[in-house]
């Protein structure tokens, strides 16, 4: 008989709590290898801090997080990007008075933690360059390679912080809001960056995003989170015809 496949990532009965607010509470699931998975809820339920314990941001007073079969519960926010693990912010992470190339040049540098010491083997900076430039083209925007970041559309903003994720070269990808502040034009192609970041790579995505349409679209399962708890993770339309789900929706007791 075989044995189940590896899930790329286990959120093991993960808790915080803080003072005396339990923040979340015995949150539970597996990411296979490969999965897209969504995370929605109403604001407040706790969906920052789940990507929070799992980039190492916090640390859950219960509970384990566990990346490719290694507990990293306790490990750095470094150690888990080392280990494969790539991360974008609801905010713009980008250096604004750089340009376009330089702020995915600095992440294919910083790959996997890379740059920072010289026993790790950092890319030479002709090789980040062209990691750069490969990683701007996937997101379309080779053609902006020397606008300074800053004076960039939201949307494009994006779509840089996306390079950035990938010239990381990450098996594990959370993105926070992708479409935060976007340009209702601008989400079909940010979707299809993603969709095709998804499928050519073959990496294992997380992500929360307040655009129902965009996450029903684009993953495989939906976690929903409710005043700190995981409700219910699924398909896509078993979700959402979900009674408990719609219930939290609706602002009703659940
Ligand atoms: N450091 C903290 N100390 C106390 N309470 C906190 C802390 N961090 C988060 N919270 C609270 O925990 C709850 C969950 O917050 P969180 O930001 O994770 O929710 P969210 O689902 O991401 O919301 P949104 O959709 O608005 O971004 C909120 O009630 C928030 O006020």
């Amino acid at each position: 008989m075989s044995s189940p496949a590896r899930p790329a990532l286990a959120v093991d009965g993960a808790g915080l709590k803080i003072g005396g607010a339990r923040i979340l509470e015995d949150v539970r699931f597996e990411v296979a290898a490969g999965e897209m998975v969504g995370v929605i809820g109403p604001n407040g339920a706790g969906k920052t801090t789940l990507f929070n314990l799992i980039s190492g941001v916090l640390r859950p007073t219960e509970g384990r997080i566990v990346l490719g079969g290694a507990d990293v519960t306790g490990a750095s926010i470094h150690a888990r990007a080392r280990a494969g693990l790539g991360r974008t912010f609801q905010t713009s992470s980008l250096f604004p008075q750089l340009s376009v190339l330089e702020n995915v040049r600095l992440a294919a540098q910083a790959r996997r933690g890379g740059s920072l010491s010289v026993l790790k083997f950092p890319r030479s900076a002709d090789e980040a360059t062209r990691v750069a430039r490969e990683n701007l083209a996937e997101v379309g925007l080779q053609d902006k390679a020397a606008t300074a970041a800053g004076d960039l559309a939201h949307g494009d903003k994006r779509k840089v912080e996306i390079a950035m994720l990938l010239a990381a070269d990450p098996s594990v990808i959370l993105l926070d809001e992708p479409m935060a502040g976007v340009a209702s034009g601008d989400v079909p192609s940010l979707s299809a960056i993603i969709r095709r970041m998804h499928r050519d790579r073959g990496c294992t995505v997380l992500m929360v995003e307040h655009h129902m349409d965009v996450v029903l679209g684009l993953v495989d399962r939906v976690a929903v989170m409710h005043h700190g708890k995981l409700l219910a993770i699924d398909t896509p339309d078993a979700v959402m015809a979900n009674p408990t789900v719609q219930s939290a929706y609706l602002g009703e007791p659940v």
